[in-house]
């Protein structure tokens, strides 16, 4: 009796296990080890370039003799390493050990030449510290949960090693090390076990690197390797298996959902392969695959590293790095949905989280510009009840940003040489009275960045958007007569010769297509007509109201 439930059990567990799905029989646990590489001008211990990024074009120029570890070669701390270390501990709630010191952790690589990596083992640089996941902001499924950060610990990195399997030498494989990467920066960032569900494992990620890249202490980059993530995964009474060389999010959320399938597989005796046992395992596309077992397991010999002194921070380093932290993406996200801004979820976000990556802007600069744009918006339309300051977010992220794209023009050149926001919400009044249609303006907005491109972008003197309307002639008309408006209008329906849709509109069935008759006639009036007056005629004929 008691095995046939059994099982009946295991077949279900093993279908939620293959359609990737969590079985509540089986509980997921999962503990991320990150590794950050800083980008200080310097590396860690020497003051060679930190450009590990270079390695690929050119191997090894940015290696001093510490980075190869030639005998006698002794290590300097670089402070800025140290200062990109308190900003992070402080940002994530972490107590930063005013006292912290460096180890040396032993183990035999062709890319590690010291024989030795020196990190922080027994006095880490930070302890604690948590980061919150949110339903709302973060998509998760519960409505809080809470991951607690174990320690933060600075250490070096490792060389860069490539193989090349068509070796030179008959029947041996051949190994190039490129030491650019020898000694940069890194954080270890270690969290507590916290996690239950691979979307809070994608999330806690996506928060850091948002995190790390707001603070300007990394690139933020899994492909690049800038950011890597190894992952400790266990099931139920499983011991834990650590997970490592994943390259991206996907490789990471998928070793996770195998590895759960396979030591459930593993609990009930199944088919998938391998032992309960401690070890490490890499990631092969689709599966994961031994690398080490806990027999092979090197003893690091730890020890302090005498080259090396503690490193003593003054209580006052802490308090200014405190002072010097902007606010969190979740309080900035926050902010921008409450009074006076009101802004969407999305928005909001777009704001405030770097998803864009491009040369011209990031989205700093793009909230700067936005919040200045508000602010000389609200204040130049202080006595209008009806002001629609939508109209900022929307004309700033998708018709100036759109258009900076398309013309390569750097908003911070742009900002400084022609349309700063006061200009920008200038035109924004202008479009909000009705001085110029929304379509001429876009047709503006256009020219003048056409031009300022076609300029190189030199500075622009006495930009004036009243007189550019002037100009090109693209004042909204004020004294359309009211029989020459009824006759185009009529005319419009006429040409149109679509009685469908007429009757559509009539019967209230599409009341979106009046928006198209609209569209028509501003198309006739070259976008000088009130939008309003348009549509109070075609309603006055359609007997709308
Ligand atoms: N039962 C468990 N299931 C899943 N993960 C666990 C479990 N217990 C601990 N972990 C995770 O294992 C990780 C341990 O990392 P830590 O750096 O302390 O040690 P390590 O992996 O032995 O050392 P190394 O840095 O040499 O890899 C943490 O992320 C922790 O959350
Ligand atoms: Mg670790
Ligand atoms: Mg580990």
């Amino acid at each position: 009796m008691l095995r046939g439930n059994y099982r009946i059990l295991s077949r279900v567990a093993r279908r939620h296990a293959s359609s990737n799905t969590l079985s509540s029989k089986y509980e997921l646990t999962c503990g991320l080890e990150i590794h950050t590489q800083l980008n200080t001008k310097n590396k860690l211990f020497s003051m060679s370039s930190n450009k590990s990024f270079e390695s690929l074009a050119h191997p090894n120029i940015n290696a001093s003799y510490f980075d190869v570890a030639l005998p006698g070669t002794q290590p300097v701390l670089n402070y800025e390493a140290v200062l990109f270390a308190a900003k992070l501990a402080v940002s994530l709630h972490g107590t930063v050990n005013i006292n912290s010191q460096f180890d040396r952790k032993h183990y035999f690589y062709g890319d590690q030449p010291q024989g030795y990596q020196i990190t922080q083992h027994y006095h880490p640089f930070s302890k604690g510290g948590y980061i919150m996941l949110s339903k709302e902001f973060d998509g998760i499924d519960q409505d809080l949960s809470k991951i607690n950060i174990t320690q933060l610990q600075i250490e070096q990195d490792t060389a860069r090693s490539s193989y090349l399997h068509q070796s030179l030498i008959e029947g041996r494989e051949e190994a190039l090390i490129d030491f650019n990467r020898s000694n940069v920066p890194l954080i270890e960032l270690v969290t507590e076990p916290d996690f239950h569900d691979v979307k809070q494992v994608k999330a806690f990620i996506k928060k850091y690197q948002n995190l790390v890249r707001q603070l300007h202490i990394s690139t933020g980059d899994l492909e690049t390797g800038s950011i890597r993530v190894d992952v400790n995964v266990s099931v139920n009474e499983h011991p834990r298996v650590e997970l490592k060389n994943l390259p991206n999010t996907s490789s990471i959320l998928n070793a996770i959902k195998y590895e759960y399938k396979r030591q459930v597989e593993v609990l009930e005796g199944g088919s998938l392969g391998g032992s309960k046992a401690v070890e490490t395992r890499g990631w092969d596309g689709e599966k994961t695959t031994l690398l080490r077992s806990k027999e092979s397991a090197v003893d690091y010999r730890y020890m302090a590293d005498p080259e090396l002194p503690p490193v003593t921070l003054s209580p006052d380093v802490l308090v200014n790095v405190k002072k010097s932290l902007t606010q969190s993406a979740d309080d900035c996200i926050r902010e921008l949905m409450a009074e006076p801004y009101n802004l969407t979820l999305k928005d909001a976000k777009i704001l405030t989280i770097q998803n864009d990556f491009n040369d011209l802007y990031n989205n700093e600069e793009v909230r700067q510009y936005y919040l200045e744009t508000f602010n000389i918006y609200m204040l130049l339309l202080k006595d209008d009840n009806k002001k629609k300051p939508k109209i900022i977010v929307s004309w700033i992220l998708h018709e100036l940003l759109g258009n900076l794209k398309k013309l390569e023009i750097p908003l911070k050149k742009l900002n400084e040489n022609m349309l700063p926001p006061e200009l920008f919400a200038e035109l924004l009044v202008l479009i909000h009275k009705q001085i110029i249609s929304n379509s001429s303006a876009k047709m503006l907005l256009f020219h003048i960045l056409e031009e300022f491109k076609a300029n190189d972008c030199v500075k622009v003197e006495n930009l004036d958007f009243k007189a550019l309307i002037k100009k090109y002639d693209l004042e909204v008309q004020t004294d359309v007569s009211k029989t020459e408006l009824e006759q185009n209008c009529r005319d419009i329906i006429t040409e149109l010769n679509n009685p469908k849709m007429i009757d559509d509109i009539k019967s209230g069935k599409k009341k979106n297509s009046l928006k198209y008759l609209v569209g028509l006639g501003m198309r006739k009036y070259q976008g000088k007509i009130k939008v309003q007056e348009l549509e109070n005629m075609f309603k006055q004929i359609l007997e709308l109201e």
